[in-house]
């Protein structure tokens, strides 16, 4: 049931009972597992736009971190039988197992295409003995919950202890390039993988650290990740990020990390109408030129200048240009500051899942992070 009455009917999925959240729709063809485990979607309903979910099942691998994060699932065909090798549970278990309650067999064409024309909004799902409950107080319940603007999750999601994820455990022979200290936002498993592979160290770090802690590890970069919730909430982060770049340490955001270094800078952050959740949106890289298919999965964005570059409003950060945008509506997709060391992007270059154009983007932290060494040390 959508906040403005529509309500759509199908059968109970996974466990029963209320779930209420955020509705938004993800257009990815593949990758549910990681869409589910994805702490970004915390408080949200997630309406998957591919009619079959559940095909290859649920294993142990493809999880992006401790546990499933929607808050609700709505999908059109769950698949009665998974069939894959690698297959070691049902969706269906798994969502029933975490307490997550789904709903199958909507028309989740129907669903989106109403999303798309009135926006994202709040929703519930009713199902077992909620479902009987009067249509009237089944809404009224819907509409009292808070919103996603100015709903602060990252602390709720972020880790309780640090810890590292090494090179020497994702096919890296030499010695470590370096260190990296990422804030955990609601941080995806494969994002230190990433830079793992590429030789270096990385210390997850819960979202509550602050810059005193961060120093003491004598990073050669810092990194924010992902996470759910609004980013102006985050003024904890953007008053932390403000003394990372005030210490000139190399610095990569992606998405929440994007709008904090966005917001560090002096630029505002607003709420997009249905956002951008999928695996196949198309992001311009200004600077080459060149398209990249992205993963992505936001609801909010920058509100930057897109003919820069410009004079960050804080001054001190120098110029700064927006130097990804998105090719479907022209969103911030990405920033660079060109007189510290700093940039990010709004979208998942880990892609997990997704395609992998914009790895380079862990190759050009890396670089970054060499060349202000060199530079210390000239
Ligand atoms: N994946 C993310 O980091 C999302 C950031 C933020 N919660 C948004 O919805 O825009």
């Amino acid at each position: 049931m959508l906040e403005d009455g529509r309500t759509f009917r199908g059968r109970a999925y996974g466990a029963q009972g209320t779930a209420l959240g955020e509705a938004v729709f993800a257009t990815g063809m593949t990758g549910y597992q990681e869409t589910i485990t994805d702490p970004s979607y915390a408080r949200q309903l997630v309406v998957q736009t591919a009619p079959h979910i559940g095909n290859t099942g649920v294993n142990a691998d493809d999880a992006e971190s401790r546990r499933i994060w929607v808050a609700g699932y709505i999908v059109r065909d769950a698949a009665r039988r998974p069939s894959n090798w690698r297959s070691e549970s049902t969706l269906d278990e798994q969502l029933a197992e975490q307490g997550v309650v789904g709903i199958s067999g909507v028309d989740t064409r129907a669903v989106t295409r109403h999303l798309r024309e009135r926006g994202a909004m709040k929703a519930g799902i009713f199902s077992g003995a909620d479902a009987g409950r009067p249509d009237a107080e089944l809404l009224a319940e819907v509409r009292a919950q808070q919103g996603m603007a100015g709903a602060r999750l990252a602390e709720e999601v972020s880790v309780d202890e640090a810890y590292v994820i090494d090179p020497a455990d994702h096919g890296w022979a030499g010695e470590p390039l370096g260190t990296v200290a990422a804030i955990d936002l609601g941080i995806k498993s494969m994002t230190p993988v990433r830079l793992a592979e590429r030789g270096i160290r990385t210390h997850v770090l819960p979202a509550a650290t602050t810059f005193e802690d961060l120093r003491a590890l004598d990073p050669d970069g810092v990194f924010m990740s992902n996470g759910p919730g609004d980013p102006a909430t985050a003024d904890v982060q953007v008053a932390m990020l403000r003394e990372v770049l005030d210490h000139r340490i190399p610095f990569f955001g992606i998405c929440f990390g994007n709008q904090i270094l966005g917001r560090a800078l002096g630029f505002g952050t607003y709420k997009l109408r249905y956002g951008h959740r999928g695996i196949n949106q198309p992001v311009l890289d200004r600077r080459t030129g060149k398209v990249e298919i992205t993963s992505q999965n936001h609801g909010f964005a920058v509100d930057a200048p897109l003919d820069g570059p410009v004079t960050a409003p804080e001054e001190r950060y120098g110029r700064v240009e927006v130097s990804h945008v998105s090719l479907n509506d022209n969103v911030v997709e990405g920033l660079a500051c060109l007189d510290i060391p700093a940039f990010s992007v709004q979208y998942h270059p880990e892609a997990a899942a997704g395609p992998h154009d914009s790895a380079y983007l862990f190759d050009r932290f890396v670089e970054l992070m060499a060349s202000s060494k060199n530079k210390e040390s000239i």
